[in-house]
């Protein structure tokens, strides 16, 4: 904060945002949540606020809640799968947080995946898998849209699958090297990165979903869809 007013709110932070405490302040959605303040607590990379609300409870008691709330906007993930080969394309990359909780080494085997930035989730899933495994990729499907952490974590990750063939290579892929990514593209047979969530090679949450989703209804599945590739 100075005297001329604080970054975030009614002057830019270091990435040109303001009015950083007035989102949640119009929700009117749920008759038993009323929102009586939003602060600004961390204005950084992403944005953390700490909202108060009044909360009536299924006895219909009323209190006063807070929560703290991460704000890291939403984000896109795709398993993309070569059904004649029984192989899947993902990624191998060094991520912090998990390193500093425990992941020996923090480097994870991940399905492609990034924030949408100001893409809709499809075209940012394009965005992705062409940056990170330097595939083009044609029809998407989509399979479901989730909130991965809902008790802090305010980003819904919207989840696609789509084959993809040597053909579809039109770049190296390994990530924005410029915003410090190093990604390493991963072909897994499929029963192999089953095996591994077992084992625990696999361990992240969005990879584990859509690995799932391809054994039980998805490509892998007992009745796979048909995907025609494009012309
Ligand atoms: N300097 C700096 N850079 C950051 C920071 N946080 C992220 N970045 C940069 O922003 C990039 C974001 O890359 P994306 O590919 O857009 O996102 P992601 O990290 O892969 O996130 C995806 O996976 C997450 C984990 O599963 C998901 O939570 C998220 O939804 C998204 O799909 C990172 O690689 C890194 O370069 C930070 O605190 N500081
Ligand atoms: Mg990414």
């Amino acid at each position: 904060m100075t005297d001329l007013g604080t970054p975030g709110l009614d002057l830019p932070d270091h990435r040109g945002r303001t009015r950083l405490d007035q989102a949640g302040r119009d929700l009117t959605g749920n008759p038993d949540v009323v929102i009586r303040d939003v602060e600004l607590l961390a204005t950084a990379w992403h944005v953390l606020r700490r909202t108060t609300y009044d909360y009536r409870h299924r006895d219909g008691r009323w209190t006063t809640e807070q929560r703290e709330t991460y704000d890291r906007g939403d984000g896109a993930t795709i398993l993309l799968y070569d059904v004649s080969r029984r192989t899947v394309l993902l990624t191998r990359q060094f991520r912090y947080p998990a390193y500093v909780n425990g992941h020996p080494d923090g480097m994870l085997i991940e399905t492609a995946a990034g924030l949408l930035d100001d893409d809709d989730p499809a075209g940012a899933i394009r965005r992705e898998t062409s940056e990170e495994l330097g595939i083009t990729v044609g029809e998407l499907e989509h399979v479901f849209g989730v909130w991965m952490s809902p008790g802090s974590v305010t980003e819904r990750l919207h989840f696609y699958a789509a084959p993809y063939t040597a053909a579809d290579r039109t770049g190296p892929g390994g990530g924005v090297a410029s915003e410090g990514e190093d990604i390493e593209p991963v072909e897994l047979d499929f029963d192999d990165a089953l095996t591994a969530i077992a084992d625990g090679r696999i361990a992240d949450a969005k990879t584990i979903m859509l690995l799932q989703w391809a054994a039980l209804t998805g490509p892998f599945g007992p009745t796979p869809k048909t995907v025609t590739p494009p012309a």
